[in-house]
């Protein structure tokens, strides 16, 4: 508590050792620890990393107050020895500092994503994706009536052709600098290294820790592997001369190369890269887990699956040779499913930390500027003050409530809110909605001979992510009208 300089009365917490704080309390998987601790203090917490303090908000009343009514005063980001590697300094989104660059970088993205002029041909781009994946899977289906998916590796390579396509204007079937079979392996082990905490992070002198333990290394090994890739894209857009302004990194290019008032903004390559370091590991990994833990719970809930698979194949009738987007208003039970996963698997259970920049109070409790908060969004979708049986998968309890998933119900977080809100909220979902609608009105879906839902492993890994640690396999059969 000496470290964290306060005249009021500051959270509780577990006791400490010197020099390493909490660190020693913690597992792997972060929001399961924060969990725990928060059952026995209570709804925040305060510990330490290190020599750095750290704020855990568990209730719906609290993540209101830190992300509404204190949102000015919250919205920064603390800095992270890796993240400043992946995210080229900070000159991204997700983890710049509240200022000039991030209000920028964001300006540009969000305009980018809901161009009404782009449209039509991102529209185009999911939809032929989403056929793209319906032959693959045929094509499974038709080999053996046996023949096992890895559903994680296909809906890694769906959602990254998927983002690659709409920001980076990649058509990795075209390209060969990319292989689509280990896109999973480049996101995770980019997104898994960037959560990791560091040494260097919480001590100083924790750098030589770092090096000795061989952390350093492996941060550097991931990050050059994305690194190579951007260069890749980078150097085929300058390749085809003028920028034609159809994706966000020629429409970077043209404003690093062309800057248009003197005294403006300056877009710079290392904004550009933290751009695309963001749209990558954020768009593709925030849709392919929320795709994968909701294939999971079907799969380990055949009332649901069923009663799902007919609304869908009701709605959009017999014999369709493919999926349109307009369908997707009409699906409802398919929202309270996804809405449902949501509570039970955030994909970001933590959303990403947040720095105080003036002193506030939350609960009560004094919370010094400069200071971490984590908003534990696992916590609060599995809370019995909110939730009636909330450790059972039941989509149907958001038909007697009014929540949603768009940051004004602090019961359901899971793209955050405030300022710092996903900005990719309305494309994750329509990239998720389609790839589910397809995957369900044209097969059907059994789980490996042998088992049984109950043998459905349901661990939890990851670093800001939520990652399902085992890969889910399944066997998809074409379906017959
Ligand atoms: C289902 C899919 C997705 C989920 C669940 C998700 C979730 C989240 C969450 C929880 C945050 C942190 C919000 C906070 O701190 O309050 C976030 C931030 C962000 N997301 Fe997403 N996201 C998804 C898809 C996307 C897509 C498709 C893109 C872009 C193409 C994207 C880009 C970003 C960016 C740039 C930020 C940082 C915003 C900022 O700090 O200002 N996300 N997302």
């Amino acid at each position: 508590k000496r470290l964290l300089p306060s005249k009021g009365k500051l959270p509780p917490g577990p006791t400490g050792l010197p020099i390493i704080g909490n660190l020693h309390q913690l597992g792997k998987v972060l929001h399961q620890s924060f969990h725990k601790i928060s059952q026995e203090y209570g709804p925040v917490v305060l510990l330490h990393f290190g020599v750095v303090p750290v704020i855990v908000v568990s209730s719906k009343e609290g993540a209101e107050e830190v992300l509404k009514t204190h949102d000015l005063e919250t919205c920064s980001r603390p800095k992270t020895a890796a993240v400043g590697l992946f995210t080229y300094n900070f000159k991204d989104i997700g983890f710049a500092p509240f200022g000039e660059d991030w209000r920028e970088m964001r300006k540009i993205t969000m305009l980018e994503l809901f161009s009404l002029k782009k449209l039509k041909s991102f529209r185009y781009i999911r939809e032929e994706e989403s056929e793209l994946l319906v032959k693959k899977l045929s094509k499974s289906a038709d080999e053996s009536e046996t023949s096992l998916v890895n559903l994680r590796k296909v809906f890694f390579s769906f959602t990254a052709s998927i983002i690659c396509r709409l920001a980076f204007g990649q058509n990795f079937h075209q390209r060969d600098f990319v292989d689509m079979e280990r896109v999973e392996e480049l996101v995770v082990e980019s997104e898994t290294t960037l959560g990791t905490l560091a040494f260097a992070d919480f001590f100083p002198g924790g750098w030589l820790i770092d090096r000795i333990s061989g952390h350093h290394s492996t941060v550097h090994k991931a990050f050059s592997k994305l690194a190579n890739f951007f260069k890749h894209v980078i150097d085929d857009h300058l390749k085809t001369g003028p920028q034609d302004h159809s994706d966000i990194v020629s429409v970077m290019l043209d404003m690093i190369n062309k800057p248009t008032k003197v005294d403006s903004f300056k877009v710079t390559d290392d904004h550009l890269k933290g751009v695309m370091s963001d749209m990558f590991l954020a768009g593709v990994d925030g849709g392919a887990i929320t795709l994968l833990w909701t294939m999971t719970e079907l799969s380990r809930h055949p009332r649901v699956m069923k009663k799902l698979q007919e609304e869908i194949r009701a709605t959009l009738g017999p014999n369709k040779e493919r999926i349109t987007e307009e369908v997707l208003e009409k699906v409802e039970y398919l929202k309270l499913v996804i809405m449902e996963t949501f509570r039970l698997h955030p994909p970001a259970p933590l959303l990403l930390p947040r720095l105080t920049m003036a002193d506030i109070k939350i609960q009560g409790y004094n919370i010094p500027k400069n200071t971490m908060i984590h908003i534990n969004t696992y916590t609060i979708g599995r809370d019995p003050k909110y939730w009636k049986n909330p450790s059972e998968f039941i989509p149907e309890r958001f038909l007697d409530n009014l929540i949603e998933y768009n940051g004004q119900h602090f019961e359901l977080l899971p793209f955050g809110s405030g300022r710092r809100i996903c900005p990719g909220m309305t494309t994750g979902i329509t990239i998720v909605e389609l790839g589910l609608l397809n995957l369900l009105y044209f097969f059907d879906w059994s789980l490996p001979n042998g088992m049984t839902t109950a043998d459905i492993d349901m661990e939890e890994d990851g670093g800001f992510a939520m990652a399902k640690k085992v890969p889910l396999v399944l066997i998809p059969t074409s379906h017959r009208w």
